[in-house]
């Protein structure tokens, strides 16, 4: 099957050599062709170019791409798009001022939708999920990653990886699986935090690499949740499983933990909203991502990632959606390279950039996806007619993407 689009007004991030990611100022530049053709062959990107250089071609189908900008579909890097229910009745708490930690303290949050998700059937928690990742493969998503984490109990967390690997299975979209087993303490560990460890490192840990369920292991670094030492402890036993690890650190506090999790070859460190000069030091000439979660920062009203800092000091940068109940309800990748713009000032390139290539090195995948490159796998977004792709930030609130392309068949 071959798909031809021709007289792309702008088509982004084009890279004729395979890279990486983008660090530092490189950041700022964002390769693109304009009056362009790119074409399709079954699931792969065979070719592409400017418009006066487009060979005459037997092809299956022609998309006239006049006046839209064509780039590669975003890969969000992480989410939590598997629960159960919702957590409205918390938001509202937040609107009438209660904070983020005072409502953990009362027993809400994560353990919430832990209780949520222990008491529904995981073909309840499978038709929930699809809905969102339906949602967001239609916002222009193309690969995903997903963690567990809402379990917190053996059945629960295995429950949870069975419902990702399905819908890996069911759906286009490039899925990721994550094991966050370490995302909160159950209320029966609260005193014993070494049980829990130990339910993780000798009971699920084995039960999931025995199913291959996981490609990653995570954990919430965080004051009051998992120490840095009780981190390292999840990380080395990950690792005995081939598990590397992408972890939740610097929401709340600076704790140090970013050191560590460098040191332990951590694929990326999330969240980062709190980031001291020792963190950044830290992140200089490792292998290991920061990545930056906007929408998170926008609901619950927390700063955001300092991320002119970051590549100031020559670091790359990406950026998800954190989609969860709690902190996240949304997986809009066109939001949050928005909101990245706009609170975070990125420049579009930046934002773009930490969104597809870097985004995608923050799974694992940058050799196959997040860039226009021949052979990767041809996950695309058509937008709408636009002025320039400058709109995709600036008018925040609208959906400006026409179609999606993935594996190289429109949604
Ligand atoms: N901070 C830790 N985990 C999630 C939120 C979990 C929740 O509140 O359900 C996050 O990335 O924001
Ligand atoms: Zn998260």
């Amino acid at each position: 099957m071959k798909i031809l689009i021709k007289n792309i007004k702008e088509l982004l991030q084009t890279r004729t050599e395979p890279i990486k990611w983008v660090a530092g100022k490189e950041m700022g530049i964002l390769p693109k062709i304009d009056q362009a053709y790119l074409l399709i062959e079954d699931d792969r990107i065979a070719d592409f170019g400017a418009m006066e250089d487009c060979p005459t071609l037997e092809v299956d189908e022609t998309i006239d791409a006049s006046g839209k900008v064509v780039l590669p579909a975003w890969c969000d890097s992480h989410t939590h798009i598997v629960y159960a229910g919702n957590r409205i009745r918390e938001f509202v708490d937040r609107i009438n001022g209660l904070s983020y930690e005072e409502i953990a303290n009362r027993g809400g949050g994560i353990l919430n939708s832990a209780k949520k998700l222990n008491e529904t059937s995981e073909e309840e928690i499978y038709q929930e999920s699809k809905v969102r990742l339906e949602e967001i493969m239609r916002q222009g998503t193309g690969a995903v990653e997903i963690k567990s984490g809402y379990g917190l109990t053996v059945e629960g967390e295995i429950k949870m990886l069975r419902v990702i690997q399905r819908l890996a299975k069911e759906y286009p979209a490039k899925i990721k699986a994550t094991f966050l087993g370490a995302h909160a303490f159950p209320s029966e560990f609260k005193e014993n935090h070494t049980g829990y460890i130990d339910l993780i490192v000798n009971e699920m840990l084995p039960k999931i690499a025995a199913e291959h369920l996981a490609d990653y292991i995570d954990a919430f670094l965080e004051t009051g949740y998992f120490s840095v030492e009780e981190t390292e402890r999840i990380m080395e036993a990950g690792k005995k499983y081939g598990l590397v690890p992408k972890i939740h650190v610097n929401q709340f506090t600076a704790i140090n933990g970013i050191k560590a999790c460098v040191a332990h070859n951590a694929l990326s460190v999330d969240h980062l909203e709190i980031v001291t000069d020792e963190d950044i030091e830290a992140l200089k000439g490792s292998k290991t991502i920061p990545v930056a979660l906007p929408s998170c920062s926008y609901f619950i009203s927390i700063p955001y990632t300092p991320a002119r800092k970051m590549m100031n000091a020559g670091l790359p940068l990406a950026l998800a959606s954190d989609f969860n109940p709690g902190t996240t309800p949304s997986g809009n990748m066109n939001f949050v390279v928005a909101t990245a713009c706009i609170k975070m000032k990125m420049t579009p390139e930046e934002a773009i950039n930490a969104a597809t290539i870097n985004g995608a090195y923050a799974m694992g995948i940058s050799d196959s996806h997040g860039s226009i490159t021949k052979g990767k796998i041809a996950n695309l977004i058509i937008t709408k007619p636009l002025v320039s792709y400058y709109q995709l930030p600036y008018e925040f609130g609208s959906n400006l993407i026409e179609s999606v392309i993935l594996n190289g068949k429109l949604l």
